[in-house]
């Protein structure tokens, strides 16, 4: 039977980078052979629009009857005093929490004909390859009480709430993923001011004996974005609470070069995933083509790797953008020095083109290397 993919592509520049996603999985399912549904469904704004609900019944059965979600982006200003159950963000944090996707991994890396226009120095950001891991089911975006209080509203209380298990199966997962990759992994929190934090350490340093081949350090959140941008070179996995990973992630992104170029997964034990970009709906550039597509296209690789473990077909994928960037092709939030800057489309259609020549000239030998 076909596997299934649950499309969502949500708000703003959702749809538009969306189609860029789904043509590209198109496309390579057909050189490779591969039979995948692609099974559409209303989440965030729109969904408030057309349904009442910002994560509607028939969304999340769906989404549970699927093997993967792909999902573009939610929000914008139209619904931004709306109250908070009619939020859009509310329909994106329903549904990671409904399906259990407790591990966020969002990979920052450079690539090379971006350095030369980044603000940080070539010499800082010749070399980045690291993975953030961010708890995406706690913590602040989902403890209680979150409420007004009092009369004249005069308090209002969000509370930063884990469970022992929880800390434990997001730092389980961090310590694995450095096992995979240059084993050193660092542990971000506030730990000189947090008690969540301070549980969150000796989860971490309890669990360290458990992997004696994974070097481990501690480092506050404050330190950390400092680091991010001075030193990065020194991170592999960071391992971190849901809001740290939230607002380190965008700030990684200037070392890649825009926003527009982050993929994520959000995983839990078994295979199942759903795959987003790491930017939002951009009301400001939204339905002008000039979205950048590679984040959700790269997204659909990790999705390849990670639920269908498809790893041939998502490193194609991934050669392939790397490949149009040394070529010289980008959009309008990227800087090539005399680079060709494309629409969405365009953009999309070159990730298609590049994926039939790789395709042709390593299909056979099937590494894309
Ligand atoms: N996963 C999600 O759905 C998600 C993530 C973040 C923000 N949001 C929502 O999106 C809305 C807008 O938020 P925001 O403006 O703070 O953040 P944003 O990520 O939408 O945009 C920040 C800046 O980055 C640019 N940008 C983002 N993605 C881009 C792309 N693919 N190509 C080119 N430029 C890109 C935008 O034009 C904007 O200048 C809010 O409602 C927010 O809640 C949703
Ligand atoms: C839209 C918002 C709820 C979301 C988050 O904070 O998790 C976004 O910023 C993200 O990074 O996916
Ligand atoms: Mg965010």
């Amino acid at each position: 039977m076909a596997k299934k993919i649950t499309v969502l592509p949500g708000d703003g520049i959702g749809p538009e980078v969306m189609d860029g996603a789904v043509k590209v999985l198109k496309a390579v399912f057909d050189h490779f052979g591969h039979q995948f549904e692609f099974v559409e469904a209303l989440i965030g704004g729109i969904a408030i629009d057309l349904e009442g609900s910002p994560l509607p019944t028939a969304t999340l059965q769906k989404c549970a009857e699927s093997d993967a979600i792909l999902l573009g982006a939610v929000g914008g200003p139209k619904w931004d005093h709306n109250k908070p159950e009619l939020r859009p963000e509310k329909g994106l944090l329903g549904l990671r929490k409904e399906m259990g996707l407790f591990a966020n991994l969002r990979p920052v890396k450079t690539y090379e004909p971006l350095i030369s226009a980044s603000p940080l120095k070539q010499e800082v950001i010749g070399n980045v390859d690291l993975l953030i891991v961010r708890e995406l089911t706690g913590g602040l975006y989902f403890g209680r009480p979150s409420e007004r209080r009092g009369q004249f509203n005069e308090e209002v209380v969000d509370t930063l709430q884990y469970s022992k298990a929880e800390i434990e199966r997001i730092v389980e997962k961090a310590f694995q993923l450095a096992r995979l990759r240059r084993k050193k992994l660092t542990s971000v929190d506030k730990a000189n001011v947090l008690e969540s934090s301070r549980m969150w350490r000796e989860i971490v340093d309890q669990m360290a004996s458990k992997y004696q081949d994974v070097d481990v350090q501690h480092m506050l959140v404050d330190s950390t974005a400092m680091q991010l941008i001075t030193k990065p070179e020194q991170f592999d996995v960071i391992v971190t609470e849901n809001l740290f990973g939230d607002i380190l992630s965008d700030e990684a992104s200037i070392i890649t070069g825009s926003l527009g170029m982050l993929p994520s997964a959000s995983l839990r034990a078994d295979a199942f995933g759903m795959y987003e970009p790491v930017h939002g709906s951009a009301p400001d550039i939204a339905g002008q083509g000039k979205a950048n597509p590679l984040g959700t296209i790269l997204s659909a690789a990790m999705m390849l790797r990670y639920s269908f473990g498809l790893e041939i077909e998502a490193k194609l994928i991934e050669t392939s953008v790397d490949d149009i960037l040394k070529d010289g092709y980008c959009t309008g939030d990227l800087q090539i020095p005399n680079g060709n800057i494309l629409s969405t489309s365009q953009m999309t259609e070159k990730v298609v083109e590049k994926i039939r020549e790789n395709h042709a000239i390593n299909g056979l030998a099937k590494t894309y290397q």
